[in-house]
């Protein structure tokens, strides 16, 4: 999709426009008048208590769940999740990234590019396969990796698509410190390359700073721009630490790469 709202939203350089969200289970709000934006070309930290609502707040944005007000804005049109040109814009990594049982990981690659229309740099994966440490695993089965392993690989589908909005819900949660290291780097370029990215997350993060920290508690959204904090999660105060859940995780092209039509 590259039509009239990415030249307007070009223009302004807004990604991702959030107004006025709200989200509820059955009658229990999670969050109410959540409002932000997201610029292309910059990365923003989420951060918030067990239970605050990331997740939830992830899958409205990736257009999972409906809100039930409120109106997100991708490149300056609407998105409610059902536009299949307006999903390949995004890659959304869930806290825990499912895959299919019967393919391998060079499968799960193949399938998702294919699904995509085969839209990724030529050889971007396998760069990206090396990178994680993962190419001698590409014949294996993710159920048979380890949880940080399946991590890695729902980052490399995620990533070898290209997408102008990144929505990483706990990525660095299961990765040892080298791993860490190379994910911020990779964020580090996707930035660099003008997608909008955002990071969920608990503890620090290594080698990356942020250009805007959005703090989720109590029901509400609070927006803390760069030179509000110090350096990284350095100055947000304590959080708390992590806690893998994903309600009916969908499969992996649902579930890594929202290019899925
Ligand atoms: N499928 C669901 N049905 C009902 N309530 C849910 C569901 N998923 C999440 N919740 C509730 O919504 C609230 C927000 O949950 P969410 O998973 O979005 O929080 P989170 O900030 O991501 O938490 P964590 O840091 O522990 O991962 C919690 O009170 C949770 O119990």
């Amino acid at each position: 999709m590259r039509g009239e709202g990415c030249a307007k939203t070009d223009r302004c350089g807004c990604a991702l426009r959030v107004s006025g969200l709200a989200c509820r289970y059955a009658a229990a709000e999670v969050f109410a008048e959540a409002s932000f934006s997201l610029d292309q070309g910059s990365i923003s930290f989420l951060v918030g208590p067990n239970g605050a609502g990331k997740s939830t707040l992830f899958r409205c944005l990736a257009g999972w769940t409906r809100p039930y007000a409120g109106a997100v804005e991708l490149f300056g049109e609407p998105f409610d999740g059902s536009s299949r040109e307006q999903r390949r814009e995004i890659a959304y990594v869930p806290d825990v990234p499912s895959f299919y049982d019967d393919l391998t990981t060079q499968e799960h690659i193949r399938f998702v590019q294919q699904a995509n229309g085969g839209l990724s740099a030529d050889g971007l994966a396998d760069d990206l396969m090396d990178a994680f440490g993962l190419s001698a695993h590409r014949d294996r089965y993710p159920s048979a990796y380890s949880r940080g392993m399946r991590q890695k690989l729902a980052l490399v589908i995620a990533l070898a698509a290209m997408p102008r909005l990144l929505l990483l819900d706990e990525p660095y949660g299961p990765l040892d410190p080298g791993a860490a290291e190379v994910l911020s780097s990779l964020l580090d370029g996707a930035r660099s390359s003008g997608a909008a990215v955002l990071v969920s997350c608990h503890h620090g993060v290594p080698n990356l700073k942020p250009d805007q920290l959005l703090r989720l508690a109590d029901g509400s959204l609070e927006v803390v721009e760069s030179d509000g904090f110090a350096d990284g999660l350095s100055s947000v105060g304590p959080v708390s630490a992590p806690l893998a859940t994903a309600p009916g995780a969908p499969g992996v092209s649902d579930g890594v790469c929202a290019r899925r039509g």
